[in-house]
């Protein structure tokens, strides 16, 4: 399970949407959320979009492997898809805030990657958020407030990534998935395979 968190704005789903044209191994956790949909996001591919009746609905029904509010909506990532694709044999990419994160430590510490997303500085956080140009003056203001909240946490991470080029941090995120896709626990069958070769096979 490989995360990615960063303040908002700062260029996680960019990269995310990189990587997952590069890896055919790794495939997105699509949130529930309900916040409303910005223009060229599509249902069910960027988010699941709830009404808080269905968010509340999916908390009752332990649909969630962990939810929290952030800014003024709730998001959350439901478990039945990050089954799926783990029993497929697939890594699954996570774009969720620093709350969810600890949610997902606390019950799958050894399974987890995480990466903290920084930007530049705070006024390329700014631009950034205005250029991307897909919330209100009020939502980026709102934002911006919170970053340097957020940010507080970056030392809970396992890897962090300035984002000065976007190239560059898809290729660092890249790096760290190939690493972490050799450490020996996480190689499936290694201890015959070994057993193997030590009987001269
Ligand atoms: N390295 C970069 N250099 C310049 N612009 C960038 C870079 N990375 C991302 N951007 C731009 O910054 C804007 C915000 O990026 P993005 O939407 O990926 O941020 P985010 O961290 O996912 O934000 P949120 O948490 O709100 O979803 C977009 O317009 C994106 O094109
Ligand atoms: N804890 C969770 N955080 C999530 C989830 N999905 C997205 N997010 C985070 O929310 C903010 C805002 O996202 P935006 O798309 O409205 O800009 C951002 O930090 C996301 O990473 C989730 O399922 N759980």
């Amino acid at each position: 399970m490989l995360v990615l968190s960063s303040p908002s704005g700062a260029g996680k789903t960019t990269i995310s949407r990189r990587l997952l044209e590069l890896e055919p191994q790794l495939a997105l956790s699509v949130s529930a959320t309900t916040r409303a949909k910005r223009p060229g996001e599509t249902a069910g591919v960027d988010y699941h979009f709830v009404d808080p009746t269905e968010f509340n609905l999916m908390i009752n029904r332990s649909e969630f492997l962990e939810y929290a509010k952030v800014f003024d909506n709730y998001y959350g990532t439901p478990k039945a898809q990050v089954a799926r694709e783990i029993a497929r044999g697939r890594d699954i990419l996570f774009d969720i805030d620093w709350q969810g994160t600890q949610q997902l430590a606390h019950n799958a510490r050894e399974d987890l990657v995480s990466v903290f997303v920084l930007p530049p500085s705070t006024r390329e956080l700014e631009r950034r958020l205005h250029t991307r140009a897909q919330d209100s003056a009020e939502v980026v203001a709102k934002r911006m407030a919170k970053a340097a909240d957020e940010m507080s946490h970056w030392a809970e991470y396992d890897y962090i990534i300035v984002n000065h080029d976007i190239d560059s941090s898809v290729e660092s995120v890249r790096a760290i998935l190939r690493a972490e896709r050799l450490r020996r626990q996480r190689q499936i069958g290694l201890t015959d395979f070994v057993k193997g070769l030590r009987e001269g096979q």
